[in-house]
């Protein structure tokens, strides 16, 4: 695989307008996130802090409940924290306006959620171009190309319901970086795969972090935290390892 081919070249600046500097691409500082459901109360997050370098693969697992989602979702900024910050390239990405957290991740930050991002009326190309048009600031990807580097060159034209489980993850992922992101989030994104795609998929995944790309993954597979650099343990809303 061309990793250049993968991803066009990533320039960043460690420090923003306000001199903030930055070590990591992606930051989370004290992270708290609570929910109320009924008379049910969950503290999803309590206290996570983390951070993932350029060019760095981190995996987060734990159990089932203990706060991934939840926590990409932050890092994301589809969601907003109850405490803490986040922070891309020293860009406070957390506590701004809704329309300002989807400028800064549509510029910067790919997103790969659990329920996948393929809008299933639309060829893949579509859904590129969507995901193009719907960023207004972005560097946008030779569409051709990032599919060359996916090898989805000849699914350009098929709906997502034609395609088979890796094309499927792999449009999932040409989604994603549609906008050449500096920063990739990905929820489970080998969950429905056999052990052949799924070490496929976390091929592309350590060839776009070679790229310079601050990839976190949230995962219960064994294999993609033997693929990542790092690992981050999360139980009951913690960072234990
Ligand atoms: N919108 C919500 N409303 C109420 N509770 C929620 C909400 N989202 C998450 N939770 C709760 O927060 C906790 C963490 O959930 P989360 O989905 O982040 O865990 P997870 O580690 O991603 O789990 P899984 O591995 O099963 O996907 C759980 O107890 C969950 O029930």
């Amino acid at each position: 695989m061309n990793a250049q081919a993968l991803h066009g070249s990533v320039a960043v600046n460690p420090s923003d307008a306000s001199g903030r500097i930055s070590r990591d691409a992606l930051e989370a500082e004290s992270l708290y996130r609570f929910f109320r459901a009924g008379n049910e109360e969950t503290l999803a997050l309590r206290g996570v802090s983390l951070g993932v370098a350029a060019g760095e693969m981190v995996a987060v697992v734990g159990p089932s409940g203990s706060g991934k989602s939840t926590l990409l979702s932050l890092l994301a900024g589809l969601d907003e924290p109850d405490g803490g910050a986040v922070f891309v390239h020293g860009q406070r990405l957390s506590h701004q306006s809704e329309q300002a957290r989807a400028r800064l991740r549509g510029r910067m930050i790919g997103v790969l959620l659990q329920a996948g991002n393929l809008l299933p009326h639309l060829t893949v190309t579509g859904n590129i171009e969507i995901a193009q048009r719907l960023s207004d600031h972005a560097v946008r990807r030779d569409i051709a190309e990032l599919l060359a580097g996916l090898s989805l060159r000849s699914r350009a034209a098929a709906y997502p319901g034609e395609l088979s489980g890796g094309e499927l993850a792999r449009a999932g992922l040409a989604v994603a970086l549609a906008n050449n992101p500096v920063v990739l989030l990905a929820d489970e994104p080998t969950g429905e795969l056999d052990a052949h795609t799924e070490s496929q998929v976390l091929e592309l995944l350590t060839d776009l972090s070679g790229t310079g790309v601050a990839i976190l993954v949230a995962s219960h597979s064994p294999a993609v935290a033997a693929a990542a650099d790092r690992v981050i343990t999360l139980s009951d809303g913690e960072v234990v390892r």
